[in-house]
Order: C-alpha cells, then structure tokens, then sequence
C-alpha cells in the first residue's frame, strides 16, 4: 500500500488533459459510430481487464441494442514491455466462432495489447473483430493498425485515470491525468 500524501499530491500537481465532459463527448461519439456499425451484428463486447472497464462500462450504457459481454485479461506492462507477446490470465467464457467481437481497452498506446488480442480472437474462430479504446497515444512507436474507434489524441506522457492507473491507484478518476513532468 502507498502513502496517501504521496498519492494524493500526485494526483494535485498532475496535468488534467481531458475532463470528465470531454470524455462524455468522446464517448458520445464513439457509441454512436459503433451503433452504426454493429447494432444489427449482435457483437460479443469484449473487455480487457482492468483498464478495459470504466471505458466499457460507459460505453455499454450508451449502446441500447443486443449484445453480449465477456472479457479479458492480457497484459504486456510489468511483464515485458519491449514485446508483443501477451500474458493471458483469463481468455473469454462465451463462444465467440462465428461471432462479431468488439474489443475495448482504454488505451492504445504502442497497440501491441490490442494488435495481439484481435490476432488471438480471429485466429480462435471470429468472424470479424473490432476494436475502440478511448485514447490514442499520439508517437511514432506504434504498430501499424488502428482500433476501429478512437476517443481522443493524447500527448506522449505517462497517463493515468479513466481505467489507467499510476502504480496500480487512481483508475476510477474520472478524467485523464498525466503526471507532473513525466
Ligand atoms: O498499446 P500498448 O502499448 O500495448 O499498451 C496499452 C495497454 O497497456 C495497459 O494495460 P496493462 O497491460 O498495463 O494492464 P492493465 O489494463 O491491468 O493496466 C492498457 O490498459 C492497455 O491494455
Ligand atoms: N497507466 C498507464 N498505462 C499505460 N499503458 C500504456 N500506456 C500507459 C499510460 O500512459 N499509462
């Protein structure tokens, strides 16, 4: 457990970067694009735990049709984070074959996460695959694909907030923070 002064000046001298109406906005947007595109598919939504659930949350109460939720947890961070192969500590409980899936993560930062969860999804028997993270992380170290749907353009700071957390405190926050001078 951390120190609640550390933490909580952390998070007073950190940089807001996006609002929580911001965030609303980019929801907004970002629902209606996959209201468009998959209302009639009957998608299984797939979440990728942790910083997948605040995202997903907000977004399945702005997506009013059929639909089913799983989720996932497959993380690169901690483990090795030059790579791209992924450590899975939950693959999905629902059949998938055949079936639209839509992944949702909160940030595609350099998209090796995403990349190689819609590789193991097509490749387990999907149909098609589709992908929506609220941030894009705006460098030039990424992969080559894009989620389907994207929030917002970021900056190339160390972020945290809205599913993204600072040593494992503050996913709840309902903005997007980055740390001072990082
Ligand atoms: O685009 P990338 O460079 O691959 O990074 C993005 C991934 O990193 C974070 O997850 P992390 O593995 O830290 O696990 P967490 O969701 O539990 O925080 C985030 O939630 C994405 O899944
Ligand atoms: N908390 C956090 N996790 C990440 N995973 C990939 N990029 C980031 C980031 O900027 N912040």
């Amino acid at each position: 457990m951390h120190n609640i002064n550390e933490l909580n000046s952390i998070l007073s001298e950190a940089d807001c970067l996006v609002s929580e109406a911001q965030l609303n906005e980019a929801l907004d947007k970002m629902a209606q694009q996959i209201i468009d595109d998959l209302a009639d598919k009957q998608p299984i939504v797939i979440c990728v735990m942790n910083g997948g659930l605040l995202p997903t949350g907000a977004l399945l109460q702005r997506l009013q049709f059929p639909l089913e939720l799983d989720y996932v947890h497959a993380s690169r961070y901690g483990m090795n984070t030059s790579g791209s192969d992924l450590n899975w500590t939950r693959y999905p409980q629902t059949d998938f074959k055949d079936r639209v899936v839509l992944i949702v993560d909160d940030i595609f930062d350099q998209g090796h996460t995403v990349e190689a969860i819609i590789k193991w999804f097509e490749e387990n028997g999907a149909r098609s695959v589709y992908s929506a993270t609220v941030i894009n992380k705006l460098h030039d170290r990424k992969v080559e694909m894009r989620p389907d749907y994207i929030g917002l353009d970021i900056e190339d700071r160390f972020l945290f907030g809205y599913g993204m957390d600072y040593q494992g405190y503050f996913r709840n926050l309902q903005g997007i923070y980055a740390v001072k001078g990082k």
